[in-house]
């Protein structure tokens, strides 16, 4: 009689499919088994796919779910939920704390963030994985991002929402209904590109969409390919063979945007001597620490791609669901205009927008306003993994090094336990009364030391364009019946249009062009207008002021000049 072995072999031989299918079933098995039974975080709940594959991940990114994902798998499962083989999210301060103050390194998630097979993009400060260099990157970056060098910017940013302004002033002439977020997201843009590159960006005066930056395809690209980094080359070949729309529009953008990184540095490289303090100039100054070298060029441009992702969409896209917020809720909106005017004295007329010193603390009821945005509908909401270099423990569960840990911003802010169950109501008044949620609790800027370094900025940018347009303008707002519809593709983003009228609030308007003194840069009211003209551009008279537009007259030069 054979001997058993040899009778397998021989059946083996007879059947290979046979054999080849029960060997490959029995490593699946194997590989199931380990993940779900012997894998260090086994024991932690979460769909089934994600605790074998990145599938889930993937998908998530891919269907523009990922926050809400995260949230409704929070409410299932608690705390901490197993998102992937080797990735756990959690949704409390606590966790925040363990995981983006403690100095872990950013997990290899960004390498999705990396260009994949584009030769102008080098590591930059968003992506450096190295701590020590991620430091030295930052320290050349923090001059160029503290207040006081906003402060010193002020005039060239309110140059660009002065240009705002004229295009809500000529709607406001002729009564025509626009969607207020394009006119924001060109001036984010502009004021962006003014700061970080000298010159304006995205076109504001002629709100041209194609150059605008693409961040929205960008971050989805670099946010799906980082949900497996080892396989992004593949995964961008496989787009770009697709015959897909949307897939080419996702690379395109992509090889777009790195296009207009360069070719801005390029600009401004042309001109070193200029005496705009801009920030790409400063980081054209300095030196890496070690070498005493200037920054090489594929460095550059990195941080230039990184201002460009981190400072356009971001700021637009938080504006327009505050305009979107606060639409929906008329009470809130009333009581912001009342504390305006209530708090601040009018604009002068030859000032574009309040400004930025001491503006935040003479408002209490539109803070909360603010706040409460940054609470309901945070913009940077991809998960931000960081990874212990060995076993640590946060909010009470032990993780293994080599984990990847982030607390995903949207689950964080609507989560119950700390915001009780009407946490996706806007709500401003839940930041008032005797006990506010703690400071902690709010993290739309990340937390540690790689939070955004761009906050600075973007606070005073969505501080002063709510100011200045609620106190200038009175909005019809139109679609307030429509759901606000946020769609993630990891920086939410506002679908619902915001469409309005507007007009100018009789306080604000302005005598300045009746003077004749700015050629025609502002909108009077056509009763007050006809008046004038009845008696001469440069003579104003009490008969033309009137009692509502005394202050404004009597600070303007062609009052006293008349
Ligand atoms: C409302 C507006 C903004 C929000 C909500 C926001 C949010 C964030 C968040 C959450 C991070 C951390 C990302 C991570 O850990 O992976 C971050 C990082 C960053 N942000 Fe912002 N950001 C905003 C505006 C800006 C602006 C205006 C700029 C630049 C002008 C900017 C530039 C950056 C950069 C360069 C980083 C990387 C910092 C580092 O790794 O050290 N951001 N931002």
């Amino acid at each position: 009689m054979a001997h058993p072995a040899t009778v397998l072999l021989q059946r083996t031989y007879d059947r290979p499919l046979t054999f080849g299918t029960a060997v490959i079933a029995v490593l699946i098995s194997s590989y199931i088994i380990y993940y779900r039974h012997i894998h260090p975080l086994h024991r932690y709940n979460g769909p089934f796919i994600a605790s074998i594959s990145n599938v889930w991940k993937l998908w998530a990114v891919a269907a523009d779910r990922m926050p809400n994902e995260i949230e409704r798998l929070h409410a299932r499962y608690g705390p901490v939920v197993r998102i992937g083989p080797n990735d756990l999210s959690f949704n409390t301060p606590e966790a925040v704390t363990a995981i983006y103050k403690s100095g872990w390194s950013k997990g290899p998630f960004y390498k999705g963030f990396v260009d994949s097979g584009h030769g102008a993009l080098a590591v930059g400060m968003f992506t450096e994985m190295d701590e020590e260099r991620h430091a030295q990157r930052r320290r050349i970056f923090a001059r160029g991002f503290a207040m006081p060098y906003i402060r010193d910017m002020e005039s060239i940013i309110d140059s660009r929402y002065a240009i705002l302004r004229r295009q809500l002033e000529n709607f406001a002439r002729s009564g025509e209904v626009f969607d207020l977020r394009r006119y924001i997201t060109y001036c984010t843009v502009g004021v962006l590109g003014e700061l970080a590159f000298g010159e304006a960006l995205g076109n504001q005066r002629d709100c041209d969409p194609p150059k605008i930056p693409p961040v929205s395809e960008v971050l989805w690209a670099a946010i799906l390919f980082g949900q497996v980094p080892w396989a992004a080359i593949q995964i961008k070949t496989l787009l770009a063979k697709l015959p897909s729309a949307n897939a080419r529009a996702l690379l395109d953008g992509r090889d777009r945007m790195v296009g207009m990184a360069v070719r801005n540095v390029t600009a401004r490289l042309q001109k070193p001597d200029t005496d705009r303090n801009d920030m790409l100039g400063m980081i054209m100054c300095v030196t890496e620490e070690k070498t005493g070298k200037p920054l090489e060029m594929p460095h550059i441009i990195s941080e230039a791609f990184s201002l460009l992702v981190g400072g356009t969409h971001t700021t637009g896209n938080t504006l327009h669901a505050l305009f979107a917020n606060l639409s929906r809720n008329p009470e809130c909106l009333r009581r912001f205009v009342t504390e305006l005017d209530e708090r601040l004295p009018p604009l002068k007329p030859d000032q574009a927008a309040y400004h930025i010193a001491g503006l935040e603390e003479k408002l209490d009821f539109v803070n909360a306003c603010i706040r409460e945005n940054y609470r309901k509908d945070p913009v940077a909401t991809f998960n931000m993994p960081r990874v212990p270099p060995k076993g640590a423990v946060v909010d009470g569960h032990y993780v293994p090094g080599g984990t990847q840990c982030s607390v995903n911003i949207h689950a964080l802010h609507h989560n119950p336990t700390l915001w009780g169950n009407d946490h996706d109501v806007y709500n401003p008044d839940r930041w008032y009364g005797k006990q506010p949620p703690h400071v902690d609790f709010l993290n739309t800027f990340n937390a540690g030391k790689r939070s955004c370094v761009g906050q600075n900025l973007a606070r005073t940018n969505v501080l002063k364009i709510a100011t200045t347009l609620l106190g200038a303008y009175e909005f019809d707002f139109l679609n307030t019946e429509e759901p606000m519809v946020m769609v993630s593709h990891g920086d939410s983003d506002l679908r619902t249009p915001v469409m309005v009228k507007c007009k100018l609030r009789g306080r604000w308007c302005c005598l300045m062009d009746m003077c004749g003194t700015t050629g025609g840069e502002y909108w009077s009211k056509e009763g007050v207008r006809f008046g004038i003209a009845a008696l001469g551009r440069r003579r104003v008279t009490a008969f033309a002021i009137l009692a509502s537009f005394a202050d404004e007259a009597q600070q303007h030069p062609g009052f006293t000049n008349a």
